[in-house]
């Protein structure tokens, strides 16, 4: 299915920098519609910031970000958003003060499809018992929740996760897997930053390794098991 559909966010010759400071050094990777791929890499590979670039959100790039077609390099973080793609910090951007129902409805819808509070709250039953609480009270695993939730009602078709599983108990992480399956299934596409890669490996259809600001290495979900020790030592563990 991945190899026929179209390239839906395509990521060419991308450089990025903090100042002065280089970051990305010609990133080229793509995703097709439907998919679920992975960034994975270690700390200070690039990852991070290939996302905030597609998110708008680094202003200093060259290279092309060709979203279905119109490239997002130069638009501003508010368009993206309306074009449809979404995004999940690694800091998940919970508001504290504001309680779950509160934080759930705080991104605006920008295109019909999105799924309903009830549809969220079926993929986690564990923010329903915390709906009035503030942010300040959940858990980690219920701040991720919240964070993957809260994205899912803006009728965004492209959605980027950075590293969700990042702290969490394997109980949670296992829950947020099946609920990424779930999202695959109803057709979204999904970019995932992860270090988790046993995480990542039973979940993504392609992978693209990370190192020094470009992509290095690209395995298809089948290519995996013959190529593991190369990816863990890049990951470095
Ligand atoms: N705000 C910033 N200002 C200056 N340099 C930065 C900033 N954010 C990241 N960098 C640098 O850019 C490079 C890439 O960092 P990035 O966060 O994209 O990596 P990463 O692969 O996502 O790693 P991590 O898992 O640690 O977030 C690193 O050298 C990092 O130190």
């Amino acid at each position: 299915m991945t190899e026929i559909s179209k390239v839906v966010l395509d990521i060419a010759d991308l450089h990025a920098w903090y100042g002065e400071s280089k970051a990305l050094h010609g990133m080229n990777f793509e995703i097709r519609e439907g998919e679920l791929v992975t960034l994975l890499g270690r700390n200070g590979a690039g990852k991070t910031t290939a996302l905030r670039c597609i998110m708008g959100l680094v202003r200093k790039k060259t290279g092309a970000i060709t979203y279905r077609g119109d490239n997002l390099a130069a638009r501003a973080p508010e368009i993206i958003a309306r074009r449809g793609i979404a995004y999940c910090p690694e800091e998940r951007g919970i508001f504290s003060s504001l309680s779950v129902a509160e934080n759930l409805e705080l991104p605006p819808v920008i295109a019909k499809g999105g799924m309903t509070v009830d549809e969220i709250l079926e993929l986690f039953p564990n923010l329903k018992a915390r709906w009035q609480s503030p942010g300040t009270k959940l858990s980690g695993g219920e701040q991720q929740m919240l964070a993957i939730g809260r994205i899912l009602r803006t009728g965004a078709k492209l959605l980027i996760f950075d590293e969700p599983t990042e702290g969490l108990a394997p109980v949670i992480v296992k829950q947020i897997a099946v609920v990424l399956e779930k999202l695959k299934a109803r057709g979204f596409t999904i970019l995932l930053v992860e270090q988790n890669f046993r995480f990542a490996a039973k979940l993504a259809d392609r992978h693209f390794v990370v190192d020094h600001g470009k992509v290095v290495e690209r395995f298809s979900r089948d290519e995996l098991a013959g190529n593991e020790a190369k990816i863990q030592a890049y990951l470095g563990v």
